[in-house]
């Protein structure tokens, strides 16, 4: 055998992949041709804890199952402990009952009985950085010269394994960092104050439904079109509820590759799959003991709609890879844009997965079905973008164009708004650099046009009759600003009697104040 042609072939292999697991399995079986090895395996130990810690392991199925972190027996623990500390560059070991019982003992955790091990030292710039044992069935296998060979494969060996833990750890870096600023993002919104416009108007029974459910722990269904505040309203749920203090996660069931949603969801173990280089915890973990915000869930393929609701059942997830049960205590809520109903009848959805969800359903109205809340909605999110773009001068709203903007059929809903808004204050700083004030001329941007309403759209939600003639009068007495007699009042234009307006009213809760 020619030891140069044997350090090439073995070195391509160590570092021919990115993922550890299987550059070994590939490495494995070249040096199985040329040293007896029926196992390989890498691990670290740590002295402060005394704990062996498995990166690799490949042996044969009936061998010894070994977990990631492996108590060492009290008794070997100082013998463990001075090799690791002692740069000893191998140890070959022939025949197992030779040695003292309690380095039997720590023998019979990792391999069979009538076993042979070559112990290789993992050295990096001087520091000792993980052990690298061959096993090999039945006594007396190994001699120097196998010891030799491994030896020259002690820089690639060390060098594939500092990679693989540094990439590790920055996938564990960039976790923590991602969960912090999820963190960040939110506390930033509490401070920034994202304020719930419309609460006494246009979603004022939207807010008496969330006021009811908040205190609950009952699963929420939020429905309603693109950008109505889904989350929004998801947030102040979980924000009103006594999970307040426990974390919010959100998970975007519409953004996840197939292949991903139970990792995602549920976590995995470390090297559950080719890539899952470390453990990670799943959505349901991270949420518990607060709130899991399963946002766009009528896009879950029917597999994971099936794993979810058995998770929804049970309360315990398993991580992909894993055995263990573990319980989490998370409160749902969940939205869509999308009739889930339908998608029921249609076999898109599952029925048992919808009634689990959809025990608390609140609608949220498209805003073209609330266009008294527009005015306020303006000012707020005129305000709201001003300070994001550090505009400090006054911004003036032209007459005419709140009527432009109430008469166009709002889509993409507040987010729309949200987004014309930001447009308008770009297009109007490029216009009037150096005047003092502002004019947010809407109606120019020319994405704008009004669309006609259809009353009759089949997604139109079908109100109560009382319902309807609430929201009905309240538009009248809006644009009367809450006058309800004289030629220019409320009662003139529904064209009813005053009193009976004012009957009206009283019977459907509607108070003065609501005038705008
Ligand atoms: N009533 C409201 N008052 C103030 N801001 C609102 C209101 N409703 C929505 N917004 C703002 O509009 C934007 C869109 O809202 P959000 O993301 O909650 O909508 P969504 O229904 O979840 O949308 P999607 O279905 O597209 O995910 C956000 O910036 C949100 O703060």
């Amino acid at each position: 055998m020619n030891k140069n042609v044997f350090f090439r072939e073995a070195t391509l292999r160590i570092c021919g992949r990115l993922d550890l697991q299987r550059a070994m399995e590939n490495t494995l079986a070249y040096i199985q041709k040329i040293i007896p090895a029926d196992a390989l395996h890498i691990g670290l130990f740590d002295p402060a804890t005394s704990m062996g810690r498995t990166i690799v392991r490949i042996c044969p199925d009936h061998w010894p199952k070994v977990a990631a972190n492996v108590p060492i027996p009290e008794a070997a623990v100082p013998r463990v402990t001075e090799e690791w500390r002692s740069d000893f560059s191998f140890g070959i070991l022939n025949d197992a009952r030779e040695e003292e019982p309690c380095i039997q003992e720590l023998i019979g955790l990792f391999w069979p009985e009538d076993v042979s091990v070559l112990r290789t030292s993992l050295i990096m710039e001087s520091r000792m950085i993980g052990m690298l044992l061959l096993a090999a069935a039945g006594c007396n296998r190994y001699d120097e010269s196998h010891a030799e060979l491994m030896g020259m494969l002690n820089e690639p060996f060390s060098i594939a394994l500092t990679n693989a833990l540094q990439y590790e750890e920055i996938v564990r870096l960039k976790e923590m960092l991602e969960e912090d600023n999820r963190y960040l993002h939110k506390e930033l919104r509490h401070i920034s104050g994202d304020r719930i416009i419309g609460s006494d108007f246009g979603l004022r029974e939207v807010m008496q439904m969330v006021r009811q459910v908040a205190p609950l722990e009952s699963p929420v269904l939020l429905l309603g079109e693109t950008g109505t505040g889904k989350e929004l309203l998801a947030n102040a749920l979980h924000a009103a509820s006594p999970r307040h203090s426990g974390p919010f996660v959100k998970v975007n069931c519409g953004g996840l590759p197939e292949g991903l949603i139970d990792s995602e969801l549920f976590g995995h173990e470390k090297g559950a799959f080719t890539g899952a280089v470390a453990l990670k915890k799943g959505r349901f973990e991270r949420a518990d003991g607060g709130t899991l915000f399963l946002d766009e869930v009528a896009e879950l393929p029917l597999g994971a709609q099936v794993r979810l609701l058995r998770v929804l059942q049970s309360r315990e997830i398993e991580r992909v890879g894993g055995t263990e049960t573990i319980p989490v205590n998370v409160r749902i809520i969940s939205a869509t844009h999308r009739n889930l109903e339908q998608m029921v009848k249609e076999g898109g959805f599952r029925e048992d997965l919808w009634f689990r969800l959809n025990v608390f359903p609140i609608m949220i109205p498209p805003l073209r079905q609330r266009n008294q809340d527009i005015p306020a909605l303006l000012e707020y999110l005129v305000a709201r973008k001003c300070k994001e773009m550090k505009i400090t001068r006054k911004v003036h709203i032209p007459e005419g164009t709140m009527e432009f903007l109430r008469q166009h059929s709002w889509p993409g809903n507040i987010r729309e708004l949200q987004n014309l808004v930001e447009r308008g204050l770009i297009q109007s700083q490029a216009r009037a650099s150096g005047t003092a004030v502002l004019v947010l001329d809407m109606p120019r941007i020319p994405s704008l046009r009004p669309v006609m309403k259809n009353p009759d759209s089949s997604d139109e939600p079908i109100l109560s009759f009382d319902d309807a003639a609430g929201r009905h009068i309240r538009r009248a007495l809006e644009k009367t600003h809450g006058k309800i007699m004289g030629e220019d009042g409320a009662a003139a234009l529904l064209g009813l009697h005053p009193s009976t307006l004012r009957g009206k009213m009283r019977k459907l809760g509607i108070s003065k104040k609501e005038k705008s």
